[in-house]
């Protein structure tokens, strides 16, 4: 009963979230672009925010950012993208452009002093995350704050996954994320190679993250990679959807199974899992010829959007088995379940509430960042926002498929 009302009143909030007044001090972003995610991603938790303003929009086309101030209450409407990010009133930008255009946007954001919350994945390639990440301007005192939205990592389901895992002796760790085909047509920006479309790209991206973070170390090579096409005569450079495999230091295999083409009556759940090495554990009750292994596996359900519901399974399978030729005497299963819905259910600290998603709890840290504050003290170091883009680029170049272009400022 207890579940069922978490969950109801977590659907209320996010929905209709409680708005305190907003203080003087607020710090007011301007929105690149009428975008389909800014009203997600921050429009709905800036309400909830008393340090947050979504104060200025521009689209290419005025009257369509004049309708969608309209809709979602944004005072001030520019002319241009550069007009708003010059707009002295404006302290930081929300760049939820296609991935082809955020390192321009960025490094014109960058260049106007203005912090930036920057969509995922934060470029289209390794050269450009490089060039922008380790920019000279975010090398001065007071430099603005850039955040790669890697909007999942701030949430502390996240944080009690990764702390149920043993990095070093993760055998194999999977990440699949299957997108409905419903959402996104071929002519979508996912599927426009020129604008840093691609699955991989996309979807793909979290599902690297999820990867990265649980081995916690970089891989060392892609090793497999097989695309899905869109069908001709769609953009053939674009992959609407990727299985790829990453050889990692410690010897184990991470694999992305990804598609932004999920058909609809196959409905499945995003999911990761990290499979342990073979683990010899004490066992007062054996007799010297035998041993006791367990290999641990844990599963996360929704690790993507996890404020609504999702779920962390603990699996253990135990082996009692002979020593010499490892002839198996018995052999069962545990299975224990744990959820994360508040900080508090990770680390006991008492920050945030229960039904902040993962755009909310980015967007505490992103101000807690600009106002120096400590906060929860989860970030996305700038060097992980290059060795992301890193691993997509050997994905692609393992599959066969072109690096995606980078921008005309780089070239
Ligand atoms: N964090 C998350 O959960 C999510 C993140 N994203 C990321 O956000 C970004 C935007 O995604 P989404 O909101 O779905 O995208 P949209 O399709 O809504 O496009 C965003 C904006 O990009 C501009 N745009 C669209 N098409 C083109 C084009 N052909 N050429 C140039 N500009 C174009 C438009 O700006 P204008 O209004 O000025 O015309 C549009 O408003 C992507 O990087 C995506 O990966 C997306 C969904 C979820
Ligand atoms: O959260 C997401 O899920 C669907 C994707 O296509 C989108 O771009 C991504 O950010």
């Amino acid at each position: 009963m207890a579940s069922i009302i978490g969950f109801v009143s977590r659907i209320w909030n996010l929905y209709d979230p409680p708005q305190p007044a907003k203080k003087d001090s607020a710090i007011r972003i301007g929105l690149l672009g009428a975008s389909n995610i800014a009203p997600i991603a921050v429009i709905r938790p800036a309400k909830s925010h008393p340090e947050v303003i979504v104060a200025a929009i521009a689209a290419r086309d005025v009257k369509k950012a004049e309708a969608y101030a309209k809709k979602h209450g944004v005072p001030i409407v520019h002319k241009s993208y550069q007009d708003l990010i010059d707009d002295p009133a404006i302290d930081a930008i929300y760049i939820g452009l296609p991935n082809g255009l955020h390192y321009e946007w960025a490094l014109k954001s960058l260049k106007a002093g203005k912090h930036i919350l920057l969509e995922k994945p934060s470029v289209s390639n390794s050269a450009e995350a490089t060039s922008l990440f380790r920019h000279e301007l975010l090398n001065q005192p007071n430099a603005p704050v850039l955040l790669e939205a890697f909007h999942p990592l701030f949430h502390p389901f996240f944080q009690l996954y990764l702390s149920l895992l043993d990095p070093p002796n993760i055998a194999s760790a999977d990440a699949v994320l299957p997108v409905p085909s419903i959402l996104f047509g071929y002519d979508d920006i996912r599927f426009i190679y020129d604008l840093g479309g691609g699955a991989l790209m996309d979807c793909g991206t979290y599902c690297c993250l999820f990867l990265r973070q649980m081995f916690g170390n970089e891989p060392l090579e892609c090793i497999e990679a097989t695309p899905t096409l869109l069908p001709e005569p769609w953009d053939q450079k674009c992959d609407k959807g990727m299985q790829a495999k990453w050889l990692f230091p410690n010897g184990g295999i991470g694999s992305v199974d990804c598609t932004l083409s999920n058909p609809m009556l196959k409905f499945k759940l995003p999911w990761c899992q990290a499979v342990h090495k073979e683990k010899v554990v004490y066992d007062e009750e054996l007799s010297e010829e035998k041993e006791h292994v367990v290999v641990k596996k844990v599963v996360a359900y929704m690790l993507i959007q996890p404020a609504v519901w999702s779920r962390i399974d603990i699996v253990e399978q135990h082996t009692i088995r002979t020593i010499a030729d490892k002839k198996v005497l018995k052999s069962w299963t545990t299975t224990e379940y744990k959820k994360a819905y508040k900080r508090e259910d990770f680390d006991g600290k008492k920050l945030g509430e229960d039904w902040w998603n993962t755009y909310r709890w980015m967007l505490e840290e992103f101000v807690n960042k600009i106002k120096g504050r400590e906060g929860s003290g989860v970030w996305m170091p700038h060097e992980d926002s290059i060795y992301q883009l890193e691993m997509i680029d050997s994905g692609y170049a393992k599959a066969g498929l072109p690096i995606r272009p980078s921008s005309h400022l780089l070239q």
